[in-house]
């Protein structure tokens, strides 16, 4: 067995780590922090979790994380950085789902989440935790940088364009949609549900700190930089990412072809037939992120729809997928949710 512990379990992204390893055939659960509940049980805060854990919320700053030998942070950017060294001193694994550990150049992390690292010397050695990427790497890693929802996305959209050099890699377009647990567990006026629940907009149009992230990942891709335009919008709906990507094709290419055999042996990716319009209640819950492709009028443009569930294939679900990875389980294990319909 795996002995897990979650840092930061009452969020939606720590909720969800709670409902999977839960469930999962090789995870225990020893340790969930959350300062705010310390002392409550888990399952009087969460009944859909009653009969799964009887554990109650530790105290972040006074819990031993000794008996884990992984530890999961599903707390706010800034936290994770703080504790991973020592953590990993003392031999735990660390899968942060966090921003902290993801942008390999650290002033570019400082400009954009607005604080200093206190961990800079483990930016190289963690791993970027997209396993259609960085499978070999993960499997040896201690430290996993898991992705942010919108750039697992919009990455998993665009990679194999990138990777078969077929578009104009300065002028790419992620024209990006959430939900509004994207923003997290917390009352901000923005997420209140008569401002949310019939409304639609754009927001951080003039740069989002996902853009590096994104652009990083894309420029390992290709091998040279790359560069895109990238609009997220927060939707009047729970969970969800919806991605409609844009670029322009620099050769004739078989999109269909090149995305099927791109993804053909990945898990979780699936490639829609020609034409298809996926939809985000078909990942609802799950970790798949399902893709397809067009070519408007067999044009020169390609449009490509991504969509996946924030905080699963977004976070927790994509968190679970590399612990399986770690510790050589069967990939699926434990995330095999077939997504809840209609
Ligand atoms: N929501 C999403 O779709 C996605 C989120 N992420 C990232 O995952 C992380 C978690 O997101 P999300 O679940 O939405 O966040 P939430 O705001 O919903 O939850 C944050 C959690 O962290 C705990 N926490 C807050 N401050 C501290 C602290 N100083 N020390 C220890 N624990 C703390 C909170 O509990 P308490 O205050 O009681 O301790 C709570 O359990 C964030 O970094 C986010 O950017 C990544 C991908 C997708
Ligand atoms: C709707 C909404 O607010 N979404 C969040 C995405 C949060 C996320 O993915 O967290 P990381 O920053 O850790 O990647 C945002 O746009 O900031």
């Amino acid at each position: 067995m795996i002995n897990v512990g979650i840092v930061g379990g009452t969020g939606y992204t720590g909720v969800e780590l709670l409902r999977i390893l839960a469930q999962h055939p090789k995870a225990k659960l020893k340790v969930i922090t959350s300062r705010q509940e310390a002392g409550t049980g888990v399952d009087d805060l969460f009944s859909s979790l009653r009969g799964q854990i009887t554990l109650k919320f530790s105290d972040p700053l006074k819990v031993d994380f000794g008996k884990c030998d992984v530890v999961f942070f599903a707390t706010p950017n800034g936290i994770a950085m703080q504790q991973v060294s020592a953590l990993l001193g003392s031999g735990i694994k660390v899968i942060d789902l966090s921003a902290d550990f993801r942008i390999k150049d650290v002033a570019e992390w400082e400009e954009w989440y607005g604080m200093s690292h206190t961990a800079p010397e483990l930016v190289a050695e963690a791993v970027y935790g997209l396993p259609e990427v960085n499978r070999e790497k993960i499997r040896n890693a201690r430290l996993i940088a898991n992705p942010g929802c919108y750039p697992t996305a919009v990455q998993l959209g665009f990679i194999p364009l990138i990777e078969a050099g077929a578009v104009d890699e300065n002028h790419l377009i992620a024209d990006t949609k959430s939900g509004v647990s994207g923003a997290g567990r917390k009352a901000e006026i923005h997420t209140l549900y008569a401002e949310a629940s019939d409304n639609f907009k754009s927001y951080a149009v003039a740069g989002h700190r996902h853009l590096p992230e994104i652009r990083q990942g894309l420029s390992e891709r290709s091998g040279k930089p790359i560069d895109l335009t990238f609009v997220p919008h927060l939707t009047p709906m729970i969970r969800g990412i919806h991605a409609t990507l844009y670029a322009r094709l620099t050769r004739d290419v078989d999109l269909q072809a090149l995305y099927e055999s791109r993804y053909a042996n990945e898990p979780f990716v699936d490639v829609l037939p020609a034409g298809s319009h996926p939809e985000t209640r078909s990942v609802r819950g799950s970790n798949f992120c399902r893709i397809a492709v067009h070519r408007p009028r067999n044009g020169d443009t390609a449009v490509i729809l991504s969509v996946t569930d924030n905080l699963v294939k977004g976070a927790a679900g994509q968190a679970v997928q590399n612990m399986n990875i770690m510790y050589g389980l069967p990939e699926k294990m434990g995330i095999q949710h077939i997504p809840l319909l209609p």
